[in-house]
């Protein structure tokens, strides 16, 4: 981390900053130091918050999903009260440590009253070129590929092979944490290895703030430049331009630009065109008109494999008994599997301690249940009635209503997977006479489970929350 520049005149936000800085290199390995934390530094501290900037985005994603927990569990004792941790990119030129600003000693009783000081513009500035990097991180080889996501990795393949002439759009949709970025920028990675150039990829918030700056200033030309003057156009999470109509408007002239010179595009999107609400029709079904590809949750081998090959990259000692405990309880979204692995590294390292089954459950508690956990017919009502909009009254009422109805037979396929009730004590619970109801009820969900997608994503959503 970049040291404070002098002693003598050391500010709150200097001095704090040193003692997170001795405390973090003190204790972490000295690779994972180097890594992550040294590159960061401090920004402001006021208002009852850090900021930490990161020098790119990709570094301050990774950062942030995997190490905040890290600044929350050390920060408050240092500045004695709670602390909002803020990671921002702040790519300025770094000063040279300077070797007098050395760290002062870890003693609480000299932490200094925290004086505000200005938090940083925020307002923009001129299009950094560098934004349009892909993350060296996210190539086709550190993607684990399994029954999961193997259409998608495919067409990703296909599409960087023969930019443009394959399938133009790819489109690639799933749930948040799936890999939909991971495979933008490995197509991304593979364009430019294959053809040079320069590839555009962002996502669709960058996209959408580059046209307000680009509009407030009269820089419209630079802005095209930008965005048509590419050979590929990769667009992240473009959900988010659902009601930003003068964007979406600006995007579909692009895109037809694009298009009609076979520049290739990639799309993703928590969601299938067809269920992009809020974004001109013309556009959403232009989405359709190359491949459309799902990412589904990855299955408990490649969450595994995916957990082994992270730990290699990060050499990090990972026995096979932990590996398997991470990839049966966290299920529904790799970030959070990955996030986990960083978390654990990191205590282990910070606690000079192997990684073992007793310190995952230790550091893991949030997402990983105790032994023998089961969640109890009561929690199973609350949360399918909050995931449907319903009240746990209704869903427990003898209305025959589809939209309570089948809640409710999800209710009881809980129950009684979950939850490992008897036929009758689930009945009870939902006011039934006998136990016959709730056989029909796991019946119906059996099969839906099998072809309705609603049901599908209701029994995956609900079941990471009860049973992580
Ligand atoms: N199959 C995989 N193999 C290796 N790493 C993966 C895989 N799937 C996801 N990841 C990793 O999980 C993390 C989250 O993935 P990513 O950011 O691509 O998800 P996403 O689908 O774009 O999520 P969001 O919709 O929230 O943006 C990344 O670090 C990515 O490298």
């Amino acid at each position: 981390m970049d040291a404070p520049t002098s002693a003598k005149m050391l500010t709150p936000l200097d001095d704090l900053w040193s003692r997170i800085d001795s405390i973090l290199r003190a204790r972490l390995r000295q690779d994972l130091y180097e890594r992550w934390f040294s590159p960061l530094r401090p920004i402001a501290l006021g208002d009852g918050r850090l900021q930490i900037g990161a020098p790119d985005r990709f570094h301050r994603d990774f950062v942030e999903d995997h190490y905040r927990s890290l600044f929350e569990d050390c920060v408050p004792s240092l500045v004695g009260e709670r602390i909002r941790i803020v990671f921002a990119v702040d790519d300025a030129p770094r000063p040279m440590p300077s070797p007098s600003a050395a760290a002062p000693a870890l003693t609480p009783s000299s932490t200094p009253a925290l004086t505000p000081v200005p938090l940083p513009r925020t307002d923009g500035g001129p299009i950094d070129p560098r934004d349009s990097r892909p993350n060296p991180r996210y190539a086709f080889d550190t993607f684990v590929v399994g029954a999961s996501n193997h259409f998608a990795f495919a067409a990703a393949q296909a599409v960087a092979a023969n930019p443009g002439r394959t399938w133009n759009p790819l489109f690639l949709h799933g749930d948040s944490g799936l890999g939909k970025t991971h495979l933008l920028h490995a197509v991304a990675h593979a364009i430019l290895e294959k053809s040079g150039g320069r590839v555009a990829i962002v996502s669709s918030e960058r996209y959408t703030n580059d046209f307000v700056a680009a509009l407030s200033k009269g820089t419209m030309d630079e802005f095209r430049r930008k965005y048509r003057e590419c050979s590929a156009l990769l667009v992240d999470d473009v959900q988010f331009l659902a009601g930003k109509d003068k964007t979406a408007e600006e995007f579909f002239h692009t895109f037809n630009e694009l298009h009609d010179h076979h520049v290739q595009i990639v799309l993703s999107s928590d969601r299938s065109p067809k269920e992009l609400k809020g974004l001109d029709e013309r556009l959403c079904s232009r989405f359709e008109w190359g491949m459309r590809v799902q990412i589904e949750a990855p299955e408990f081998e490649t969450r595994a494999a995916i957990l082994k090959k992270k730990a290699d990259v990060e050499t990090i000692d990972l026995p096979d008994e932990v590996t398997q405990l991470l990839a049966q309880h966290i299920r529904s979204n790799v970030r959070e599997l990955e996030g986990a692995l960083m978390r654990l590294a990191a205590f282990a390292s910070l606690k000079s301690e192997p990684i073992t089954i007793q310190l995952a459950r230790d550091v893991l508690s949030d997402v990983i249940p105790p032994e023998g956990y089961r969640p109890s017919i009561e929690r199973i009502q609350e949360e399918v009635a909050g995931y449907y909009g319903l009240t746990v009254a209704k869903l427990t009422s003898a209305s025959r209503e589809q939209k309570i109805a089948l809640p409710r037979q999800v209710a009881m396929w809980l129950c009684r997977e979950l939850a490992k009730e008897t036929l009758q004590s689930i009945a009870e619970k939902f006011n039934k006479k006998d136990h016959t109801t709730v056989i029909s009820a796991i019946e119906r969900v059996n099969t839906l489970r099998e072809t309705d997608e609603g049901v599908k994503g209701a029994l995956r959503a609900l079941t990471s929350k009860l049973a992580p």
